[in-house]
């Protein structure tokens, strides 16, 4: 079994994290968490949504956001986008690459985006082209990849079909997305199967809630697939707003520490990362949820 040699990682958590904080998050405090884990050594962190400010608040500011940060080159910050509208606005912040996310599952969808999965991959071909026209980069998400909230568990080939779509419009890597955290690492391996009958697996990326514990396990189910970009959240941030009980992604330090344990390169500073994750969770009050800074905040702290 050959594992990557390196890895990408994608930092969700000031979009994905912060999207479901109960409190708004200051703009100034966003700018910051982003450019700290810039610092870190970072190369694509999701910087906030172009999506309905009635359906998501916490995004409102994403466009600020945007202007506030100093973009540097190597870095992308990609947003998510759900139609033509966000794609206007993300387009007039200067986005260098957008986000385009639908379900693997009918009730998702809907709960999510109000439209029906094919629905939705009809408006987001659109996104996708006239992003592609102006030459900023497009990234899928399925999302209830592997369960969802309503319907239960999900075939891998259900999840397959949602990613092959979203490849074929375009998106250069399309993440899959187990929303709920559900997946377990034989049902990993087989979505990936199933993926990757269709579309390179170096466009697959994993995006794994940490909700029953199994998020680490399956992104290194994914690795031994040949997977080689996964998504995390610093301090284990978030959730999804219309996936109730959903907790956080894997912690993106946690996903570091297993990367660099088992030789493979990331460019990441990992101290440099929990000092991140340590700056967001004292400004929300509460401790990270990743098991290897409280393990080296402990240790630093005696
Ligand atoms: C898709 C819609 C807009 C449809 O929502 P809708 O209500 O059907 O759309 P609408 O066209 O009727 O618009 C409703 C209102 O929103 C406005 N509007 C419409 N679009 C925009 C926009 N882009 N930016 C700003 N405003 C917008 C629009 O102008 C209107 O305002 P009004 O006229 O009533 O004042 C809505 O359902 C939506 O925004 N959904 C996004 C929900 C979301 O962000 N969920 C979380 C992200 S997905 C996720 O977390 C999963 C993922 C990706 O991380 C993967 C995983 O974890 O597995």
């Amino acid at each position: 079994m050959n594992l990557p040699a390196r890895v990408k990682v994608v930092e969700v958590g000031p979009r994905d994290g912060l999207q479901n904080e109960p409190k708004p998050v200051p703009t100034p405090v966003k700018i910051e968490l982003i450019e700290r884990l810039a610092e870190a050594g970072l190369q694509a962190i999701e910087a906030g949504s172009f999506v309905s400010p009635q359906w998501v608040p916490q995004m409102a500011d994403t466009a600020q956001v945007l202007a506030g940060i100093r973009r540097r080159p190597g870095v992308s910050y990609p947003v998510l986008v759900p139609n033509q509208r966000g794609l206007e606005a993300a387009l007039a912040a200067g986005v260098d690459e957008i986000a385009v996310f639908s379900a693997a599952t009918e009730s998702f969808s809907r709960k999510n985006t109000n439209c029906s999965i094919d629905q939705g991959l009809a408006r987001l071909r659109e996104v996708a082209q006239t992003a592609l026209e102006a030459r900023v980069r497009v990234r899928g998400y399925v999302s209830c990849a592997l369960g969802c909230p309503y319907e239960g568990e999900v075939k891998p080939e259900i999840a397959a079909r949602v990613a092959v779509e979203l490849y074929r419009m375009g998106c250069y890597e399309v993440s899959l997305g187990d929303t709920i955290g559900v997946g377990t690492p034989g049902k990993m391996k087989a979505l990936i199967e199933a993926v990757a009958r269709e579309i390179p697996v170096e466009s697959i990326a994993v995006h794994c809630h940490d909700t029953y514990g199994q998020a680490l396990a399956n992104c290194y189910a994914a690795l031994e697939m040949g997977v080689a970009v996964i998504d995390a959240s610093v301090a284990g941030l978030g959730g999804c707003p219309y996936a109730k009980g959903a907790t956080g992604n894997v912690a993106t330090e946690d996903v570091v520490y297993l990367l660099h344990g088992l030789g493979i390169e990331t460019g990441i500073d990992l101290m440099r990362l929990i000092d991140a994750g340590q700056f967001i969770s004292s400004i929300l009050g509460r401790p990270s949820h990743s098991k290897v800074a409280q393990a080296i905040l402990a240790r630093r702290a005696a």
